[in-house]
């Protein structure tokens, strides 16, 4: 029986910026496997190597050394159009900010970079409906961002996530511009969404709290990464 492939999978990833005369390691042989369905917390001091990490399992950033595998694939051994292909259709990534375009519905927000993996407009409209249905906007499709709150805000870019039906997402500091209630919720939608897509989500965030929900916190300190230990919950 073949193996199912590990979401993501980075192996001793060193990433260096130039500093002066020397270099500053950002992340320093970090290795990190998150599972189908599994939820892993990143915390970490300020400027100790969290938004590198996701920047480099998005394949976003090369690392100087090391790998990092997306559903099995070797993003680093792929030429450009590769890895963008790869990124499209395996990876989710949730920004702090949900950068929605003023002008467009909810739905619009979600098909209109969807052109791209080659679906119908038809087949997109009618996964924007289902993905809008999951963060519970179902009866919100036609709002533009300005009629919606910023948890409802937050859930349209998790719905846009997801359109491709990612194997891995990378959540950056989900919470960081709402209240206590709507952090809550938010957070809940993906730990919900980790379990019923499979995905393997790695979710950035200062508030301890809720870690519990995740499967695993992972700490990083001066670009290097402890081992995820597996949360009480
Ligand atoms: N483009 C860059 N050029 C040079 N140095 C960088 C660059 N990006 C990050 N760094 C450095 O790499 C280190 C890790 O930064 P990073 O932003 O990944 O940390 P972080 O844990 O996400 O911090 P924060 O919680 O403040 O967002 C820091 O020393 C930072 O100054």
């Amino acid at each position: 029986m073949p193996t199912a492939s590990v979401p993501l999978n980075l192996v001793d990833v060193t990433l260096e910026y130039p500093d002066g005369e020397g270099t500053i390691k950002a992340l320093d042989r970090v290795n990190l496997t998150v599972q189908a369905g599994q939820m892993v917390s990143l915390v970490g001091p300020s400027g100790s190597g969290k938004s590198s990490l996701l920047a480099v399992a998005a394949t976003l950033v090369r690392p100087t050394r090391g790998q990092v595998l997306i559903d099995g694939t070797d993003a680093i051994g792929l030429g450009d159009r590769e890895r963008t292909a790869l990124r499209r259709e395996a990876i989710g990534i949730i920004f702090q900010q949900p950068n929605l375009l003023p002008s467009l519905t909810a739905a619009e927000q979600l098909i209109i970079g969807d052109h791209l993996r080659g679906r119908s407009a038809k087949a997109a409209e009618a996964e924007a409906a289902k993905m809008l249905d999951v963060v519970g906007l179902a009866s919100s499709a036609g709002k533009r961002p300005h009629q919606l709150s910023g948890g409802q805000r937050q859930r349209v870019n998790i719905a846009r996530a997801l359109m491709g039906r990612p194997k891995v997402l990378l959540v950056d500091e989900p919470t960081a511009a709402l209240d206590h209630e709507r952090s809550d919720s938010i957070v809940r939608l993906l730990r919900r969404v980790t379990d019923e897509f499979g995905v393997g989500t790695v979710m950035v965030t200062h508030d301890t709290e809720f870690v519990p929900l995740t499967d695993a916190v992972a700490t990083m300190r001066d670009g290097r990464l402890a081992a995820a230990v597996p949360t009480a919950a």
